[in-house]
């Protein structure tokens, strides 16, 4: 093997998903007799970055609910690692390497954008919230806070309130405050919305450079099938909560099912 194959192509050589980081068993969520997310099986290889697609309403972010432990599944598992994590809350899965961002904005906007980043690593790090002007001194914080804002290219940004950063500012804190809690999994839910079409290529630049060699993984709900199409090394496709497929791109693209499933519906 090359010595220059990032993890997610010796994944790909390797084949089937022993040592996934992220696995979901028939994970199940039913509202009444309606399943919502239908017994879904998905391998997160490590380094390999996971696109998510599938009509509105197929259930994409139920599927990340249930990931993230939103919300228990009727029936199912997540694993974490190999490690059986259904039972844990949303936290502690956090603590064990899984990292969300949600589709709506969750930053703190009276707060400087140095300040959200310097929270989220005391909050990793164990800390409470009520001690954040503690945190503000604590150096190896700042230092982290840094490297994470510099890491999504707003490390100029350190001083404005977050509030006032424009939408694509936003995701890229967003990011950041993702990264503070240093990750191995990062689930990423519809990153380019509300983005203006001139601040998407940065923005999938900064998305792009969180696997590489770093061994951690991404899974990434998009409606943006261009940014699904250049980042991802596979793509599973969602429809009335079930799997429809998980394949490389150009294979899901080529799928008679999955063409049929879009027939007349937006992706
Ligand atoms: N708490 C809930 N109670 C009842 N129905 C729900 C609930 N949450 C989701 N649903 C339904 O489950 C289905 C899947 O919703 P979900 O938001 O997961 O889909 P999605 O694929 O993320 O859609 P979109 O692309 O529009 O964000 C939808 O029909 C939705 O109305």
């Amino acid at each position: 093997m090359p010595p220059s194959a990032t993890p997610a192509t010796r994944a790909r050589e390797e084949g089937p998903a022993t040592g996934a980081l992220l696995a979901t068993r028939q994970l199940t969520w039913r509202i009444g007799e309606v399943a919502i997310v239908d017994n879904v099986e998905i391998d997160l290889r490590p380094g390999e970055f996971l696109g998510v697609i599938g009509p509105n309403g197929a259930g994409k972010t139920s599927l990340f609910n249930l990931i993230s432990g939103l919300r228990p599944p009727t029936t199912g598992q997540v694993l974490l690692g190999g490690q059986d994590v259904t039972a844990l809350p949303p936290h502690k899965r956090a603590r064990q390497g899984l990292g969300r961002t949600f589709q709506s904005s969750s930053v703190f906007g009276s707060l400087s954008v140095r300040e959200n980043v310097r929270l989220a690593v005391q909050a990793q790090r164990g800390g409470s919230f009520k001690l954040w002007r503690r945190a503000a001194r604590d150096t190896a914080v700042a230092e982290a806070a840094d490297r994470a804002l510099d890491r999504v290219g707003l490390g100029h940004r350190g001083e404005a309130l977050a509030g006032t950063l424009a939408h694509g500012e936003k995701r890229k804190l967003e990011i950041a405050l993702l990264l503070a809690g240093e990750p191995t999994v990062m689930l990423l839910d519809e990153p380019m919305a509300g983005v203006s079409a001139e601040d998407v290529p940065e923005l999938v630049a900064v998305i792009r450079s969180l696997t590489g060699d770093s061994g951690r993984s991404v899974l990434m709900v998009e409606h943006h099938m261009d940014v699904i199409l250049e980042l991802a090394d596979r793509i599973a496709v969602m429809h009335h909560g079930a799997l429809l497929a998980c394949d490389t791109p150009d294979t899901v693209m080529a799928n008679a099912t999955v063409q049929e499933a879009y027939l007349g519906e937006a992706l």
